[in-house]
């Protein structure tokens, strides 16, 4: 079966407009006004400190909020997603968009084969008959790099590792050609030599059939690796969109410079361990302006008192500061 992905590399495949997420009695505002978009073939990091809305945001993307009050715009390839009926919106998850998460193995099924879970889920979505469900099964997880594809098949995941269940999860993700996938942190439960293999396929992946990747992450040296662009985010807000490589040489944000400075130096060995002060406030508690002011020692009086709107620097670039950086110094 042919990709349905776009060949056009700047078509955006996931369109979002002010999407916010907030709890029923809308006292407390989990995502703020996110606004960002994920072209075919590239990858989107969206980067932050635990609790900063990071999972909440693919969660309300894939329209599995339940209970919270959502609003915004959510286009997948033109076609509004925010409004779809959720018995077509279910047709769309797995098929259109797919999402894989952090812990593999609590994802999948225990009692049903890993090769099974996944011919169920083309069976679903593309109606195909049980022998060619299997083939397909078999040919993606020789795609995922899974060494003997026929034995994996009948596998229970407990007989597999996590790096090996995450290929399972990866196979099942991509298994209905979706045009853009999520991936939240998917190699935090893994070990290190296995990240850098995952993130190499999602790379492989993202390059062979064209796929938007929305990649949540708190980690940088994922994302100076292989990210597009990244998406910074703060207490439910983006502060700062760039493409990688002009957000590393000058991060524009003082949360996004901060998030740089907590990296350590190798090269350098008086370097200390450098961390933001304070934490990430509690939600339901915002400071007044920009939440991030009371970590800030850019901060003035103007940033106690409003949040900042977005200044742009160049196409999908943008920083919400009063008193962004202007140069690496
Ligand atoms: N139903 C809810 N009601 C109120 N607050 C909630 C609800 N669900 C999540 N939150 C809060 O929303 C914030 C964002 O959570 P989220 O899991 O999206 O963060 P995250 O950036 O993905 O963090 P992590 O990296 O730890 O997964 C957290 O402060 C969390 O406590």
């Amino acid at each position: 079966m042919q990709p349905r992905s776009p060949s056009d590399p700047r078509v955006a495949v996931l369109d979002v407009a002010a999407l916010t997420v907030t709890t029923p009695d809308n006292s407390i505002v989990i995502v703020n006004d996110l606004t960002l978009q994920v072209a075919a073939g590239e990858m989107l990091a969206l980067l932050g400190e635990s609790g900063c809305g990071k999972s909440m945001t693919s969660l309300a993307l894939m329209r599995l909020t339940n209970g919270l009050n959502t609003s915004g715009r959510i286009t997948l390839l033109g076609r509004d997603i925010a409004t779809t009926p959720e018995k077509a919106m279910s047709a769309i998850r797995g098929r259109e968009m797919a999402m894989i998460f952090q812990n593999p193995m609590s994802a999948l099924n225990p009692v049903r084969s890993v090769g099974r879970q996944i011919s169920e889920t083309v069976r679903r979505h593309m109606g195909l008959s049980r022998k060619a469900a299997r083939q397909r099964a078999i040919a993606l997880l020789e795609e995922v790099g899974l060494a003997d594809p026929v034995r994996c098949y009948d596998a229970y995941p407990h007989e597999l590792s996590g790096g090996m269940c995450q290929r399972v999860m990866i196979a099942m993700a991509i298994s209905c050609d979706p045009i853009l996938l999520i991936a939240d942190e998917p190699t935090t439960a893994l070990d290190v030599t296995i990240q850098k293999q995952i993130m190499d396929l999602l790379h492989i992946l993202k390059v062979r059939r064209g796929m938007g990747i929305l990649m949540i992450t708190h980690d940088l040296g994922v994302v100076a690796t292989y990210a597009d662009r990244v998406a910074v985010m703060y207490a439910g807000r983006l502060v700062e969109q760039a493409d990688v490589h002009t957000l590393f040489s000058i991060p524009r944000h003082p949360y996004t410079r901060g998030l740089m400075d907590s990296m350590p130096d190798l090269e350098d060995a008086s370097d200390l361990f450098y961390a933001i002060p304070g934490t990430v406030p509690e939600l339901r508690a915002l400071p007044p302006g920009c939440s991030f002011a009371p970590r800030c020692t850019r901060a003035d009086t103007n940033c106690t008192h409003a949040f900042p709107g977005h200044t742009t620097f160049g196409a999908n670039s943008f920083v919400c500061c009063f008193h962004p950086v202007e140069a690496a110094t």
